[in-house]
């Protein structure tokens, strides 16, 4: 990775060697956690079936809630000392960082992870906020539903994608993930549980996403489903320039009616692969590929290689193509197993991958947070579409990180921090990796990207870091509903505004 020597030889004698081990055979730690990971995984999996076997999590739910409640009733009897926040510890969270205000705060346990129900009627499933999407997955594909789009990194939860934010490959139809939600269940700062749809209460249904656990605590969700097909049909068309990129890329997304799905990945500024996927139910069992399979490539490995072959068609079954980027965790497991793509790996050992990232968050050494810190770039900047060869520009004169990911989405002109004027497409465009330019410095670069963003009349993604001042992020994001809503709800003692969770000070 970039710059390791320069980073180990910063220390002297005995920690040289040590941080030399670390940084250069991470790898032997995470063969170690491989089984642990998947102890983990079997283990909830068994935990979540059974409690979904048996509904038992329906009738149980009104007295979580009440528990949540409680502890807010006691924060404040105790005198609202400090503000609140969940106390679902950092290492589980799916970003680079860990939260310092969960040491300082008081920290309320919301330990709801359970599937509610699934309505087949009102096309819904209620969830509480620690379902993960590949909880959510494994429990609809196989009744014939899903989610109209699902994140899918596997531990990515609920209750995060909402306060958060989610997209993916068919977001150019769907929108964010608040836009396939239909109801939030909430406890306020006053110890009450609200139930809030768009009709019910616009004002709070609009102001939740993007408000990351700063207007209340959620404890349910109610999402829309759709009819699941076991297969998508894959067209990956390759590109010889941004030109042909952005062309290609418009046309399929006037198409919606045919692409379920539109994702890209650029390889170079000048290469790279669209995508463009249906669901089916039939199969030409020629062309199917399993990529889910523990033996199989890496999915962008096996994306680059249609660079060379031109343009192909394949068959991928439903949730392997919803978690495809899940064993690679995008491209970032290169840096942590080099040689996890090699068949012999993969043969002996895939069946275990991908590790955790919780695992891996937990175990991380601050010598590896050191070089990532240094020598790597986390960022989702999402940009009007019309800015989309103008970013990539930009991002290969700052970064230069390759692949790239591009996901367009709708983004509709709604009340709340994600202001248009009008409908729009925009395009999600994903840097994760080592940047190759010389100059890469962490924070000029990215305050630069911000700005550059923030000119476009874009926003950035906030699991990653942000480097903005006060005033930059609050004219990146609309605050007018927000303010209302915190000063209605009462917010001031009892949550931190979004800008003290999410700036990099906030964040270790
Ligand atoms: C009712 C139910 C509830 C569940 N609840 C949870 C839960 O609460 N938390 C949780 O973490 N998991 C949960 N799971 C399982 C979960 O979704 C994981 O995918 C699980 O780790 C895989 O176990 P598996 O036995 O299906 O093994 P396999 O499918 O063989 O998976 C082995 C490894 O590959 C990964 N993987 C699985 N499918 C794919 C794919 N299509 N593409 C790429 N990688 C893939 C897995 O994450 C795992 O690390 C649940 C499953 C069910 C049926
Ligand atoms: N494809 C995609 O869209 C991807 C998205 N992501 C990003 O990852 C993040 C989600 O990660 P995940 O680990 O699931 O979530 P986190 O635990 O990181 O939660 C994100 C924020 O949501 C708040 N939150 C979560 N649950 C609740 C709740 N029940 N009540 C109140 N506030 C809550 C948290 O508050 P608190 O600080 O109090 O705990 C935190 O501020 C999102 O920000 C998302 O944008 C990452 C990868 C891919
Ligand atoms: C909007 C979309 C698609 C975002 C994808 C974001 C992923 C690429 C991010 C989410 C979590 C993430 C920041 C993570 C890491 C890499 C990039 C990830 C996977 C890693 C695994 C890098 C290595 C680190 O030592 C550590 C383990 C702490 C993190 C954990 C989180």
């Amino acid at each position: 990775m970039g710059d390791r020597k320069a980073v180990t030889a910063s220390s002297g004698g005995f920690d040289a060697v040590v941080e030399h081990i670390l940084i250069h055979y991470r790898w032997v730690f995470v063969i170690v956690l491989l089984p642990l990971s998947l102890l983990y995984d079997v283990l909830l999996y068994v935990r979540s079936w059974v409690v979904f076997q048996l509904s038992s999590a329906p009738s149980k739910h009104a007295s979580k809630v009440e528990n949540v409640a409680k502890q807010v009733r006691q924060w404040s009897a105790e005198g609202a000392r400090t503000p609140m926040c969940t106390a679902r510890p950092s290492w589980q969270t799916m970003s680079f960082r860990h939260a310092k205000y969960k040491k300082t705060m008081f920290t309320v346990n919301v330990n709801l992870v359970d599937i509610l129900d699934l309505s087949a009627e009102r096309r819904t499933v209620r969830v509480e906020p620690l379902v993960t999407m590949g909880q959510l997955t494994a429990t609809l594909d196989p009744l014939g539903w899903t989610l109209p789009f699902v994140p899918e990194l596997d531990d990515l939860t609920v209750g995060g994608l909402v306060m958060g934010t989610g997209v993916e490959t068919s977001s150019h139809k769907h929108g964010l993930f608040q836009h396939i939600c239909v109801a939030y269940e909430l406890v306020l700062a006053d110890g009450s549980v609200v139930q809030v749809t768009k009709d019910s209460d616009p004002d709070l249904f609009y102001s939740v996403p993007w408000s990351y656990g700063t207007l209340g605590l959620l404890t349910a969700v109610e999402i829309r489903i759709v009819p699941a097909l076991r297969f998508v049909k894959m067209q990956y068309e390759p590109v010889r320039s941004l030109e042909e990129a952005d062309t290609v890329l418009r046309r399929q997304l006037d198409l919606p009616e045919e692409n379920e799905f539109v994702e890209a990945l650029m390889f170079s500024k000048d290469e790279g692969v669209v995508m463009t996927g249906q669901m089916v139910s039939c199969v030409d069992w020629g062309k199917l590929n399993e990529i889910g399979r523990w033996h199989k490539p890496w999915f962008f490995e096996h994306v680059r290689t249609f660079l060379r072959s031109g343009p192909g068609v394949e068959y991928i079954p439903l949730r392997d193509y919803q978690h495809r980027h899940s064993r690679s965790l995008f491209w970032e497991i290169k840096e942590i197993i080099p040689f996890g793509n090699n068949p012999v790996f993969r043969y002996l050992f895939g069946w275990m991958t991908p590790p955790k990232v919780s695992l891996l968050k937990l175990t991380q050494t601050q010598a590896v947070k050191k070089l990532y810190e240094r020598n790597h770039i986390i960022q989702d900047m999402l940009v009007p579409i019309e800015k989309f060869k103008e970013s990539v520009l930009f991002f290969d004169e700052e970064v230069a990180v390759y692949p790239l990911w591009l996901c367009p989405f709708r983004l509709p002109s709604e009340p709340g921090m994600l202001r248009v004027d009008k409908d729009s497409m925009y395009i999600d465009i994903g840097v994760y990796g080592v940047p190759t330019r010389k100059d890469f410095d962490p924070k000029e670069t990215t305050r630069r990207i911000e700005a550059f963003v923030s000119k476009a009349k874009g926003f950035q993604m906030l699991y990653a870091d942000t480097y903005t001042t006060r005033e930059e992020f609050r004219k990146m994001f609309d605050h007018s509903l927000y303010d209302k809503m915190r000063s209605r709800l009462k917010c001031d003692k009892a949550f931190p505004e979004v800008y003290e969770k999410v700036c990099r000070k906030a964040r270790d």
